[in-house]
């Protein structure tokens, strides 16, 4: 078992000595079972049991259309027909109290052009912590999240004057207010050149270790996979595998993430086509 507990910022190594056996959190920010969703006449997502640790960095991944902004869009609450249990802080996804509880960037930066930088963070954070007598505390937040994604320089300009990456930071400090418990982070590092990556990968280690926040970031990247502590490899609406990147390499006898993938996918589509009642209704859902 593997301690989950124990919070460094750094990723894990690269060394491959993990455990074969997958580990379970013990102390879970997100858990789910036979959580299965709906859209339109496609079943997106199919039973799936899995759980997110606390204090930890979560990769979602797997290939376009796989249904990892589905299940974040589920955890968030902002998705309709989901059935099965999906419990997320200790209370049901979509709860009210978990609205300031969890920080949330789509991929689409959610950002005014006609305001500042820091405009754009005084009326997010007016919304989160609204009154006069939170006024200090908000110009801190704010100035403390425009700091965090490196943007203090640039706090004054317009946000619609900005490039693709910094507008994609403006989202993150938005989500960022408030010290969130659980950061769900929907493909963030897209577009940006690597020194960006390298450095919000940096920053989303440090949020874990520093204040414990729980992070599930999704990407279709396999080099960032190795960046992450756990992973949640997806196919087709289903969780492929779920462990550390050590765990995956060593149960699947690869040196990479990306190679553990693939010998996964290449096992899974094996089973698919010897299951003809899973060939039957995946044919039933392509002709519909
Ligand atoms: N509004 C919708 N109505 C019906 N089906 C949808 C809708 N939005 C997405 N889907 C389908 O749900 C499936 C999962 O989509 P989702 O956006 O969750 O995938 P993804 O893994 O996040 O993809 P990407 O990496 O390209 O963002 C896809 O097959 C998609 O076509």
């Amino acid at each position: 078992m593997m301690n989950y507990s124990a919070r460094t910022p750094e990723p894990p190594d690269d060394t491959g000595q993990g455990t074969a056996a997958p580990s379970t959190p013990p102390d879970a920010a997100v858990r789910a079972s036979a959580l299965t969703v709906v859209r339109g006449p496609r079943t997106v997502l199919r039973a799936l049991d899995f759980a997110v640790p606390r204090g930890r960095i979560t990769g979602l991944l797997g290939p376009s259309g796989c249904g990892k902004s589905t299940l974040m869009r589920a955890i968030v609450g902002t998705q309709a027909k989901v059935t099965g249990s999906l419990d997320v802080l200790g209370r049901p996804a979509g709860h009210p109290t978990l609205r300031t509880r969890i920080g949330y960037v789509t991929q689409a930066p959610s950002v005014y052009d006609d305001l500042s930088v820091r405009q754009n963070l005084d009326y997010f954070a007016a919304i989160l912590d609204p009154g006069r007598a939170a006024a200090d505390r908000r110009r801190d937040d704010v100035a403390r999240a425009i700091a965090d994604v490196d943007l203090t320089s640039h706090s004054e300009a317009l946000a619609g004057n900005l490039s693709g990456g910094q507008r994609s930071r403006v989202s993150l400090a938005v989500a960022l207010l408030g010290a969130p418990e659980l950061l769900v982070l929907d493909e963030p590092t897209v577009g940006l050149d690597p020194v960006l990556r390298r450095d919000l990968w940096n920053l989303f280690h440090e949020i874990a270790a520093s204040r414990g926040t729980t992070l599930l970031v999704s990407s279709h990247v396999m080099d960032e996979a190795e960046r992450c502590h756990r992973l949640l490899l997806m196919r087709e609406g289903e969780i492929l595998a779920d462990g550390t990147p050590d765990e995956l390499r060593a149960r699947t006898a690869t040196d990479t993430v990306e190679a553990a993938f693939l010998h996964l996918v290449d096992a899974a589509t094996r089973a698919t086509r010897k299951d003809p009642a899973t060939q039957a209704t995946r044919k039933k859902e392509k002709t519909r």
